[in-house]
């Protein structure tokens, strides 16, 4: 964990983090809470009697997602009018703000898309927030901020060099969220989280991923498991790395969706918080291991052929989150075969889904 403004300063932390009670907890906004991890976060807060507000300009979410009992609108999260008006009417205390651009990928082909959509509408949900007297917000990061490294575990306080415009635009939208929040007159209070590679679904079947197009290695694996694709192309198999492909710290989604809520939680039981922790479980999993993992569950091999590396990816990305047991996180499915085969089985649900409850675009 990193306590700080603008530079981490490293915190050794042997006790728990003292944390507001759950029912204290005030109305959440989460931004994007119609895509993959805000939904789950979204029903994390209301499995737990947290009234929330989903606000998603449908841009890749999908209405299939926003959970039953939180209240939905339309819209950018940069829209300062709109999230105002949201706050007073709703009587918001916190944001979790998971509303972004994620393709590596596409982020190398439109970097300014990247920067106005995660930057510029991050300032602007910061400042709308700390000027309406916001407690709290927490924003999703990524292990693509930090400086490509030798594949050995990355610490918060580890050097930030993004090898992406993604990466870029998460770091700076980090600044900008703890500069803004520093200087709110009521001390709003700031929470960061650095996830590895999310992976998996809710458990219980009520949320996981439903991209119109995906690009993420384990949502079009299971496409493959459940007949719907023949093949997968893995992105390179010259890294080095034990096998050639790359190598990625999958963390599942729900053991993500329970860290936000704790980390709400500790930043509301003091004024003027800056917390920032890692998420992932310091495990390496390369594309053939995460193959191999789904092609047992699913009892079906998963046909791929080696293609080129893709633009902007880093050879080997793992996670040293200790710190996060300070937020009393201690992570329930961390077995790879258990999340893939959670996304296998949400996978096999949506692909049945009705087609107009299958994705929507914007
Ligand atoms: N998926 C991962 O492995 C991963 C890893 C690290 C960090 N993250 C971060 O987690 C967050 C959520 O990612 P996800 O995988 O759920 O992606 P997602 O695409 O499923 O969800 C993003 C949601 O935000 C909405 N959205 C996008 N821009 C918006 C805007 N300006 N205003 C309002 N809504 C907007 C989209 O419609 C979508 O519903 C992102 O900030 C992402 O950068 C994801
Ligand atoms: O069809 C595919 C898709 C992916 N991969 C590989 O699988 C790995 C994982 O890729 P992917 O699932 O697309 O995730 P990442 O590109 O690692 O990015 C995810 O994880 C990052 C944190 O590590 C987040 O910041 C991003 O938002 C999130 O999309 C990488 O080595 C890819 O090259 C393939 O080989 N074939």
């Amino acid at each position: 964990m990193a306590k700080h403004r603008n530079r981490p300063t490293p915190i050794v932390q042997s006790e728990p983090l003292p944390k507001i009670p759950i029912a204290d907890c005030p109305a959440v906004l989460v931004t994007g809470g119609a895509g993959y991890i805000g939904s789950h976060a979204a029903l994390a807060l209301l499995d737990q009697g947290v009234k929330v507000v989903v606000l998603d300009d449908m841009s890749t979410g999908s209405s299939l997602l926003v959970p039953e009992g939180a209240v939905f609108v339309r819209g950018k999260a940069g829209d300062s009018a709109l999230v105002t008006r949201i706050i007073r009417r709703e009587n918001i205390g916190a944001v979790m703000h998971f509303a972004a651009s994620i393709s590596v990928g596409d982020s190398v082909t439109q970097p300014a898309a990247y920067y106005r959509n995660n930057l510029v509408e991050t300032l602007e949900l910061a400042d709308t927030a700390a000027a309406a007297g916001v407690g709290a917000v927490l924003l999703s990061s990524t292990a693509a901020v930090y400086a490509e490294n030798d594949g050995s575990r990355l610490r918060e306080t580890d050097r930030l060099d993004p090898i992406n415009p993604y990466g870029a635009s998460k770091a700076m939208a980090e600044r900008v969220l703890r500069d803004i929040a520093a200087a709110s007159p009521h001390g709003m209070s700031v929470g960061i989280l650095r996830y590895f590679n999310v992976a998996g679904a809710d458990p219980l079947g009520r949320s996981g991923q439903n991209s119109l197009h995906p690009h993420h290695l384990i949502e079009i694996a299971t496409q493959v498991a459940t007949g719907q694709r023949d093949m997968i192309t893995v992105h390179g198999n010259d890294y080095p790395t034990p096998d050639g492909s790359g190598v990625r710290d999958y963390v599942h989604v729900s053991d993500i969706a329970a860290a936000h809520v704790l980390l709400l939680r500790t930043i509301l039981a003091a004024k003027g918080q800056s917390l920032t922790f890692n998420l992932g479980y310091g495990e390496g999993q390369s594309v053939l291991d995460v193959l191999s993992a789904l092609g047992k569950v699913s009892g079906r091999n998963i046909p791929y052929s080696f293609g080129p590396r893709r633009a902007g990816d880093p050879a080997s990305l793992v996670a040293d989150a200790s710190l996060a047991s300070a937020l009393g996180w201690t992570p329930a499915y961390k077995d790879l075969t258990t999340m893939v085969g959670h996304a296998l089985a949400w996978e096999r649900q949506r692909s049945k889904a009705p087609e107009d409850a299958v994705a929507v675009a914007a």
